[in-house]
């Protein structure tokens, strides 16, 4: 019998009014890839301990539509059968099915237990090697399924970052919004900004760590020089949002210039005596994850005085549920752009997305959009998406970081690294930015902000292609050669070859 028929609607509703959460199955990849995100609760298993998967059963559904089954010809009518134990796990026995399930890293068999700390954390299920599935312990309630979204994602944390994105849209208030690195930070400030003030107003992001204290006042502030006026970034952005990134990384000096003008809701460009007022939202990022830095100082006072609204981004590895439906739309956008000539025809291999949904994502939603880069990019001219073995190698799964902030190094501000230091580390790690990272004790975003301040200094990204071109026909295709003379890593700057069709 199915929880349809022997549950009451009511039953239903209460676990969707308490919040209860309940074993669920979500698609990370589907042949049809209009599937991915759509969801079935296992109801049946919930309440009374057994529950089945096959080609028919259960439903999977998104955005309030009809369920249906999996429905894949690969996939058997014989089910597999998932079963409370008596210590919380769940058993899932496959012995009476020709479906070939497999548990991302465990061994290949016909029984696997789940532990409830797994369930918890999530398990990636395969089916056939075509289909993903995450299993994992979820609210009942009702998710949008949106890869079209500023800010995509169907985990309980996005969906309600969501909502109050379009409530803090609705206030003026300066909003802090936390979180690490990529994970996604920017991109919610830029929702908050669309839903306030739609496309075409300006939209500012600053990044305080790349602002010499030399220059600070005048690129914040504006500078009148000649009875001539030049605007900082605060007017800039008037009548839209300033972004000012990384408050942590900038300097004592602009930390007090900050704090001057937040307080007084206006600025002062330099060589002026008139005060102009701020008539632009203020959105400040950290990567802290909470306020309890040293109360007393200078950015502590811009958090809680001045930014009451916090949004707290949680790392991707928390929400594995968002990973397929983030990493088909990243798929899709660059497919688009390299092969406009096979529109959208590209399949994610369910081996892929098993190691996508099993990696820790240190680098967060960022590294998941370079990864999809540069699948795309190796999948020119391959009859299927093609996987670069380095680039498995680095989706091996890890073990997730559990560090508390208390036991991350605190890292080094990005304004103390001179030119010199960074060209000598930039030479010593042959131009690889993470390892220049570590080595210089900043963050990657950091290295790479630094490489933008100082004239002279380069990624690949930004070679121009003739650039390219010579010295590719200097050096007979020699990547370290040509690595030497361009001064950028040769990672990036194979890719680079890559994406332009050379031959490497
Ligand atoms: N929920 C999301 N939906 C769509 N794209 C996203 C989402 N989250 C992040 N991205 C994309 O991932 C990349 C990194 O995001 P973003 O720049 O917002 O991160 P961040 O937290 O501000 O990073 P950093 O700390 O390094 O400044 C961007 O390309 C962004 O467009």
């Amino acid at each position: 019998m199915s929880v349809t028929q022997c549950t009451t609607k009511h039953a239903v509703d209460e676990l969707v009014e308490s919040y209860q959460r309940v074993p669920m199955l979500i698609i990370a990849t589907h042949p049809n890839r209009e599937r991915i995100g759509e969801r079935a609760a296992l109801l049946d298993l919930h309440l009374s301990g057994t529950d089945y998967l096959s080609r028919v059963k259960p439903e999977f559904a998104k955005n309030g539509n009809a369920g249906r089954a999996l429905l894949d010809e690969y996939v058997s009518r014989s089910p597999i059968i998932f079963e409370a134990t008596d210590s919380g796990g769940i058993k899932l026995r496959a012995h009476s099915t020709k479906t070939v399930l497999t548990l991302a890293g465990r061994r290949p068999q016909d029984e696997y237990l789940v532990s409830e700390d797994e369930l918890d954390n999530g398990v990636v299920l395969g089916l056939n090697h075509r289909i993903v599935l995450l299993f994992k312990r979820l609210p009942l309630k009702d998710t949008t399924v949106d890869d079209s979204h500023t800010l995509m994602g169907i985990s309980a944390d996005i969906q309600a970052i969501r909502h109050r994105v379009e409530h803090l849209a609705t206030l003026s208030v300066p909003v802090i919004i936390r979180g690490a690195i990529g994970v996604g930070k920017q991109q919610a400030a830029y929702a908050i900004h669309k839903e306030q003030f739609g496309d075409d107003k300006p939209f500012i992001s600053v990044n305080l760590a790349a602002i010499h204290d030399a220059v600070a006042e005048t690129e914040l502030f504006g500078v009148v020089r000649n009875a001539k006026h030049q605007p900082g970034y605060f007017e800039q952005a008037a009548g839209g949002t300033i972004v000012l990134e990384d408050i942590e990384d900038a300097s004592d000096n602009i930390h007090q210039l900050l704090s001057r003008a937040l307080q007084s809701q206006s600025v002062m460009p330099k060589g002026s005596t008139k005060a102009i007022p701020i008539e632009c939202r203020i959105i400040i990022t950290s990567h802290q994850e909470s306020s309890a830095v040293d109360e007393s100082s200078m950015v502590s006072m811009l958090f809680e005085k001045l930014a009451p609204y916090q949004l707290f981004m949680p790392p991707l590895v928390q929400r594995k549920e968002d990973i397929g439906l983030l990493f088909n739309a990243f798929v899709r956008e660059q497919w688009r752009k390299l092969y406009p000539e096979k529109a959208d025809q590209f399949v994610i291999p369910g081996e892929l997305m098993k190691q996508l949904m099993t990696f820790t994502w240190p680098g967060n939603v960022r590294q998941l959009r370079n990864v999809a880069r540069q699948v795309v990019i190796d999948s020119r001219d391959q009859e299927q998406m093609y996987l670069d073995p380095q680039l498995l190698s680095l989706l091996k799964p890890q073990s997730p970081q559990t560090g508390s902030a208390e036991s991350v190094p605190k890292q080094r501000r990005p304004n103390s690294v001179s030119r010199g230091e960074l060209t000598g580390a930039l030479e010593s790690c042959q131009f690889e930015l993470q390892a220049v990272a570590k080595k210089l004790n900043i963050s990657r975003a950091s290295v790479y902000q630094l490489i933008q301040r100082f004239d002279g200094l380069q990624t690949a990204q930004d070679l121009s292609e003739s650039e390219i071109k010579d010295s590719y026909a200097k050096h007979r295709g020699d990547t370290e050669k040509m690595m030497w003379e361009l001064r950028v890593s040769q990672i990036g700057l194979r890719r680079r070859l890559k994406s332009l069709g050379y031959d490497i």
